[in-house]
Formats: C-alpha cells, sequence, structure tokens
C-alpha cells in the first residue's frame, strides 16, 4: 500500500513531511510518493518553477527511508489533475495495488470542486490528515460525494486499492508554504519551518525575494 502527497510544495516544509512520515507509519505504508505539480488546478502562478519546486522536495526527501520523488506532473501539459495522476500511476502500479491519497483538511474540503471528482475514489482511497480533536463534519457537497465511504479500520484500506475515506490523527504543524514564502520576501529567518537543506537551495537559487539579505544557516553562536 503506497501514499501520494500531491502539492504545490511552493516551498515544501515540515507541515507537509510531519504528515507523510505520521500517516506512512500509522498506516505502515510502503512508500510515500511527493508529487510536485507543474501547473496548480485551482490557484494561482506559484512562487517559483516547477523544476525549482521539485528540486526543494528532492532535498527535502533525500535519505528518508520509504520517501519517494514523483515527477509525473512536471512534464504534464496543462493543469495537473489529480484524476489524470491517478490514471498514470494506475498504468505503472496496476490496478490492484492500495493507494492512500493524502489530504490536510483544506484541500479535503474542497474536493467537489475537482475535475473528475466523482471518480478519484474509483482509483485511490483518500487519507485525511486530521488534527486531534477537530471536527469531522463534512459540508453537504463534500458528505454527498464520500458519504458512505468513511472508515476508522486501516484494514479496509488493504483490503481494496480504493473506495474508502479515512481520518487519520496527526500533529499538525502550524507552518504554511504562503508564511515561508512571506518570511523570505521580508529577509527573515525561515529556519526550523523548513529542512536547512531546502533554505540552502532557496538561497543559492535566489528564490522567494530577498533571500540574499538572510543570515546564513550555518551562522554559529558569536
Ligand atoms: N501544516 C500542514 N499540516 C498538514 N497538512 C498540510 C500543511 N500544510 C499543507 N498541508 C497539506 O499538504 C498538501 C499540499 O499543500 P500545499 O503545497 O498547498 O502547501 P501549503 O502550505 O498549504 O501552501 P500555501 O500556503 O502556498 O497554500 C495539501 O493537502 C495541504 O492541505
Ligand atoms: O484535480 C484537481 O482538480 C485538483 C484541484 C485542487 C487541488 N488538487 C491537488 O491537490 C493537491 C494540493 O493542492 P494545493 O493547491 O493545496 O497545493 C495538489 O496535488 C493538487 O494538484 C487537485
Amino acid at each position: 500500500m503506497i501514499g501520494l502527497l500531491g502539492g504545490t510544495f511552493d516551498p515544501i516544509h515540515y507541515g507537509h513531511l510531519r504528515i507523510a512520515l505520521e500517516i506512512r507509519e500509522a498506516l505502515d505504508l510502503d512508500e510515500v510518493r511527493f508529487l510536485p505539480c507543474g501547473i496548480p488546478p485551482h490557484r494561482s502562478v506559484p512562487g517559483a518553477d516547477a523544476e525549482a519546486r521539485a528540486g526543494l522536495v528532492e532535498r527535502a526527501t533525500a535519505g528518508v527511508p520509504g520517501f519517494v520523488l514523483d515527477r509525473r506532473e512536471l512534464t504534464r501539459s496543462g493543469p495537473s489533475y489529480t484524476y489524470d495522476t491517478l490514471r498514470s500511476l494506475r498504468r505503472d502500479f496496476g490496478p490492484e495495488l492500495p493507494f492512500c491519497l493524502i489530504l490536510g483538511a483544506d484541500a479535503f474540503a474542497g474536493l467537489p470542486a475537482w475535475h473528475h471528482a466523482a471518480d478519484l475514489l474509483g482509483l485511490t482511497h483518500i487519507v485525511v490528515a486530521h488534527r486531534p480533536g477537530e471536527s469531522t463534519e463534512m459540508a453537504p457537497p463534500l458528505a454527498a460525494l464520500v458519504g458512505g465511504r468513511v472508515t476508522a479500520r486501516a484494514g479496509d484500506l488493504r483490503a481494496a486499492p480504493g473506495g474508502c475515506v479515512m481520518w487519520v490523527d496527526v500533529t499538525q504543524l502550524d507552518i504554511s508554504a504562503t508564511a515561508v514564502r512571506e518570511q523570505l520576501r521580508r529577509g527573515r529567518d525561515p529556519r526550523f519551518l523548513i529542512p536547512d537543506a531546502v533554505l540552502e537551495a532557496i538561497r543559492t537559487q535566489g528564490l522567494y525575494g530577498r533571500t540574499s539579505a538572510m543570515p546564513p544557516t550555518d551562522r554559529g553562536v558569536t
């Protein structure tokens, strides 16, 4: 069983990495594939180009057991619809392997507006990263889309290639790529929100604005 974490990753941060790790452990996933999107379907143009964002994901995931960078959305033309990605993954992995599409609560809430939304559960399970104690109540369009598919048993995910929705409790770090970009733009130091290797690459490539004004990451105590 494999996990799929798509995102704009503009840039990737510890919020993404933490949910990937915790869901991998909770569901005993063989791997989590990180899928940076080429052209995000439902949002404005990212601050960094697709290759640069994928390069940051590569640095963040390097050497982490079970974390895999999957570049298939980068080379496709048009918006990076998840439906197309799932069909492409099915061609590579076959019809039987259970897929777990990992979504944050905000992405899950927007699911009814996705391309071919009604067909997604025919290709994958959906695992929602859930902040313990937070409501799992769904707005009517979302409930209509996934109602009756919700399970609390990981065994149900293993038993079929797709079709279930499961909430998994994770440590949700209050980090967003927007906030990281804003810190960089203002010349602030976003260390401890993103891996050092990612920050280093951002600085080297001059991504996201005033990065040259930032202190070096290896600055010692003075
Ligand atoms: N801190 C976080 N904790 C849990 N899930 C997250 C967190 N940040 C993002 N996600 C989830 O990771 C996936 C990819 O998110 P995305 O690349 O858009 O990052 P983001 O931080 O939300 O970006 P932005 O601030 O630019 O909107 C989405 O499913 C999103 O819900
Ligand atoms: O397929 C769609 O219509 C669709 C609409 C919105 C978002 N997505 C996917 O959801 C993931 C998270 O999106 P985002 O905008 O939060 O980075 C990313 O992989 C997107 O490609 C997909």
